[in-house]
């Protein structure tokens, strides 16, 4: 094997480990992520049913706009994209907010969200 070669080859197997190792990284990055996300739906779920039970309404437009403003100034201070930011945060929001009607109606008609137990035609 030329020198030439081998360091060729040296050089691709540091990358493979450099590469291993940034990709520990990311996927310990992405749990926490999923351990987040799952904190703030459990606290999301719990506004849904306060909403639900004084019947107030499930989305807070001014109450978005706010937390908007907030996470695009953290992400310019953390030199992050604040446009990504705000499409992130709106996703999620999109998603509670579903979780937020669906628990109104679920208020509402208690009914339709558990309708016990099915009947067997020859009971
Ligand atoms: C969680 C709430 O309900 C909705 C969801 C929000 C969120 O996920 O941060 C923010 C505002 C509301 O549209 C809330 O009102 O605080």
């Amino acid at each position: 094997m030329s020198a030439e070669i081998a360091s060729e080859t040296d050089d691709v197997a540091r990358a493979r480990e450099l590469l291993r190792d940034l990709r520990t990284s990311i996927d310990n990055f992405d749990a926490s992520i999923i351990y987040l996300l799952a904190e703030r739906f459990r606290a999301t779920e719990r506004v849904g049913l306060l909403k639900a039970e004084h019947k107030l309404p499930a989305a807070d437009p001014t109450r978005e706009r706010e937390q908007i403003a907030r996470l695009r100034d953290l992400a310019k201070d953390a030199k992050f994209n604040p446009d990504f930011a705000e499409k992130f945060l709106n996703f999620i929001v999109k998603e509670v907010i579903r979780h937020h009607e669906a628990a109104a109606s679920a208020q509402a008609n208690p009914e339709l969200a558990n309708p016990g137990p099915v009947q067997r035609s020859n009971d």
